[in-house]
């Protein structure tokens, strides 16, 4: 049996890190994307191995531990969650590839859970619909990290524009954005799991300041959610700008990220900000008739990412 699943990275418009406060956020999936391959290991050991991320390990299912042959051991955390999960431990094969940069804030780590939750379920044909996917996806990411929004495993799963209510509502725009976004990612990477834990402590130790920077990026975020159904673009970028202000405030901002979304600025983007956890990682920026001077202008020091927005969320399928 050959089980087979893929599912889109993300980049998050409005709202990262107030999400984790129950804060409204707007995000939508990108057309890159994690690919996961199950089949029954012709040993009895499982096997999971990864070209693109040039990585091969034996994994201990029951245990949750792996013995790394070769590459760096980070994601494999949320693949034997997953696994933890779902798999009656018989030896597999897993195959990962993706073209999502990784640790660069566009959601790699939730698509590669949600692929691998999905491929999984088709391997044991164990009925899931999507809201059941994106919640066990969301607790897996959850686990390993210790603090994580639903956001990046709901889009992921669904596709779209997606906007995510206080009440943790799944809104889906119904508006044809194909807005001209640049996305510029640097080599140095976050880890969003320390970066949301950074942002507690800070919050944690100056509430009286952070709390209400955390409500008004939620406000921002609803001003958003009306200037995206208008497709007023000077005020989607008037708000980015705002928000990458504030995501500074919350210490998320790195030397690089900065260099990205001033750069773009420069070269003539009307809005500009960090998006997913920060810390290293990617910016967004919106730049109507200027995609590709903002483009070279990023590419000089650092990486460039053409993205388009998909309503493609998880696919699976399985071969007998
Ligand atoms: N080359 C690599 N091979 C395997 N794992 C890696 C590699 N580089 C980074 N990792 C791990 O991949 C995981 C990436 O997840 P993380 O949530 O930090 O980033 P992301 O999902 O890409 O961005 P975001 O959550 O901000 O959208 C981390 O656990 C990190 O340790
Ligand atoms: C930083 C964060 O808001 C988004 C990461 O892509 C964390 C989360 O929502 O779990
Ligand atoms: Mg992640």
């Amino acid at each position: 049996m050959r089980a087979l699943a893929s599912a889109p990275a993300k980049t998050i418009l409005f709202g990262e890190h107030s999400v984790v406060y129950d804060e409204p956020a707007i995000a939508g999936a990108v057309n890159k994307r994690a690919y996961v391959e199950i089949t029954e290991s012709k040993t009895d050991k499982s096997i999971l191995k990864s070209h693109d991320l040039n990585f091969e390990a034996e994994l201990d299912t029951k245990h949750k531990k792996y013995n790394l042959k070769r590459g760096k051991p980070g994601i494999i955390r949320y693949i034997l969650e997953a696994l933890n999960k779902v798999h009656d431990h018989s030896p597999i094969v897993m195959k990962l590839s993706s073209n999502i940069p990784i640790g660069s804030g566009l959601g790699s780590s939730a698509a590669v859970t949600v692929a691998t939750l999905a491929a999984l379920y088709r391997f044991h044909n164990i009925r899931f619909n999507k809201k059941s996917l994106a919640h066990d996806a969301h607790m897996v990411e959850q686990a390993v990290q210790g603090i994580a929004s639903p956001l990046d495993t709901l889009v992921s799963t669904y596709g779209g524009l997606v906007y995510l209510s206080r009440n943790k509502k799944v809104e889906h725009f119904k508006v044809n954005f194909n807005a001209p976004f640049v996305v510029g990612y640097t080599n140095k990477h976050g880890n969003t799991g320390k970066m949301v834990k950074d942002v507690r402590l800070l919050k944690n130790r100056n509430p009286k300041i952070i709390n209400p920077v955390i409500s008004a990026m939620g406000q921002l975020t609803n001003y958003a959610k009306q200037a995206i159904l208008k497709r007023d673009f000077n005020k989607i970028g008037e708000l980015m700008n705002i928000n990458h202000g504030f995501l500074d405030v919350l210490g998320v901002n790195t030397m690089e990220l900065s260099r990205m979304v001033y750069t773009a600025r420069e070269y003539g983007a009307i809005g500009s900000k960090i998006t997913g956890a920060g810390g290293g990682g990617s910016i967004i920026a919106l730049c109507p008739n200027r995609v590709d001077e903002v483009a070279r202008g990023i590419a000089a020091e650092d990486n460039v990412l053409k993205i388009r927005f998909t309503r493609k969320g998880v696919s699976s399928r399985v071969y007998k």
